[in-house]
């Protein structure tokens, strides 16, 4: 491959950072590009793609990285500003290459476990191979720094290759059994539902709690990050499938909950919260629907998010958010009470500062969010890591990209993972149900992994 001219004479007039993109010709499968990341590089890779798919991002190879992310929100934007300014790129500069991939940590304070590794505290990098897939076209960008004006061709041969790599055949992963699989602290976690319950019942301020539970497996061989991917995009539909891969430490999962999307006019986000199984028939699951949207317990589980939403995301949109009465959204395993909400951006609004504004909602943290994530932080053995936590991309240059709720997830280790799922805890919880709605949040990534489902 042949050294542009237009990049050597970008050189020449000051620039170092390049982004050239390509289309692509249709090509089989995306994902593909993906699962090559297995086994090789850095280990570290990114995959994403929307429930309508119209969007889906492979990201390989760090070119640039940001390790515990600082939850200063102004001065991450301005680091990640900083790093993507003055990208040459063959085409318009919003449309660069440049994409931060990753996440923020659910509470930065509280440490997470050893299996976590350096995603514990969130992690975002720019891929030296971004791949994307937008509505049936295909791009890929090449993204590399050269300071020194001899290295410039082997820098741009370096990325390509990179490439050519990617277009081998993917690698079989080896088949492994499951030797255990377990729910963990089932009965401290029961009791911790009812003082819960207990306290919300009783303090003057707390109304609502997220309170999450772990499921561990360990399995003969190392869990293929690739197989569950692949398993979570037969399976799981309605949701965002999401995986970030960070020296072998992977963590991966099937969302439903948008957090927050930016265009360049535009935010959009979505509350989703209140549960129940979705039915074994047609006329059972219309049953369980209706229940759903006629109990008590879960609207009010729902009203928390909408009425949080509803006053933060007003801070950064024009108009007021529209009223709208929850309707449902059903996934494989489970149905939520569910309310898009969109509106055209304030002037100067930041992409960045309305997430770190909307997170946690109350799906995750709970009401009011500060007394609520006290509790969870004294009452919750270990930090959640990225789990329940921003997960997406942005693109500085444009300040548009999507961050989800990272929840239906697992972070995997060699023959290791560990299953998160949560429930809000209100004033009418039942410690017993909640454990049956978190045992039904588990299900898509346990059949992902290969676990059992109990019935
Ligand atoms: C915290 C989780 O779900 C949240 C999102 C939707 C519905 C929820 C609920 O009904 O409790 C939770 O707020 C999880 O799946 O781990």
């Amino acid at each position: 491959m042949e050294l542009p001219l237009e990049i050597k004479q970008a050189y020449r007039m000051g620039k170092r950072k390049f982004s050239w993109i390509e289309p692509l010709d249709k090509i089989e499968s995306i994902v593909d590009f993906f699962y090559q990341g297995e086994q090789k590089y850095n280990q570290t890779r990114f995959f994403w793609e929307t429930p309508d798919k119209a969007l889906t991002l492979v990201g390989i190879e760090p070119l640039v990285e940001i390790l515990t992310p600082t939850q200063d929100e102004q001065l991450l934007r301005e680091e990640m500003q900083k790093i993507t300014k003055d990208v040459w790129c063959n085409y318009p500069k919003e449309q660069n290459g440049y994409f931060f991939l990753g996440g923020l940590p659910f509470d930065k304070k509280k440490k997470a476990k050893k299996i976590w590794g350096e995603l514990a505290s969130g992690y975002f990098f720019i891929p030296k191979i971004l791949i994307k897939k937008i509505q049936d076209q295909y791009f890929v960008a090449y993204n590399f720094q050269c300071h020194d004006y001899e290295n410039l061709n082997e820098k741009w041969q370096e990325v390509h290759q990179l490439f050519y790599r990617l277009q081998q055949e993917p690698v079989e992963s080896s088949k492994s059994h499951m030797l255990e699989q377990k729910e963990l602290r089932v009965s401290e976690w029961l009791k911790l539902v009812a003082q819960t319950v207990q306290e919300i019942k009783t303090s003057p301020v707390l109304n609502k709690v997220v309170l999450a539970r772990e499921l561990a497996i360990r399995k003969s061989q190392p869990i293929s990050l690739n197989e569950t991917v692949k398993q979570l995009l037969r399976e799981q539909k309605n949701t965002y499938i999401f995986a970030l891969e960070k020296d072998g430490h992977k963590f991966v999962g099937a969302t439903p909950e948008r957090l927050l999307c930016a265009t360049e006019n535009t935010f959009a986000t979505a509350c989703v919260a209140g549960s129940i199984a979705r039915g074994k028939n047609e006329s059972e699951d219309f049953r369980l629907g209706q229940q759903l949207l006629e109990d008590q317990k879960n609207q009010q589980e729902h009203q928390y998010v909408v009425r949080y939403i509803e006053q933060i995301l007003g801070h950064y949109t024009q108009e007021a958010l529209p009223k709208r009465p929850a309707i449902l959204l059903k996934n494989q395993d489970i149905q939520h009470l569910f309310v898009p909400f969109s509106g055209t951006r304030t002037e100067n609004a930041s992409f960045l500062e309305a997430v770190f504004a909307l997170h946690p909602t109350p799906a995750l943290g709970g009401v009011p969010q500060g007394s609520a994530l006290e509790w969870i932080s004294k009452k919750e053995s270990a930090g959640r890591g990225m789990y329940g936590a921003p997960i997406g991309w942005i693109q500085p240059q444009s300040d548009s990209g999507e961050f989800v709720v990272a929840i239906r997830s697992a972070i995997i280790r060699e023959n290791q993972a560990l299953l998160y799922a949560g429930c809000g805890i209100v004033e009418d919880s039942i410690p017993k149900l909640e454990q049956e709605e978190t045992k039904i949040k588990f299900r898509p990534m346990l059949r992902a992994i290969g676990g059992e489902i109990e019935c």
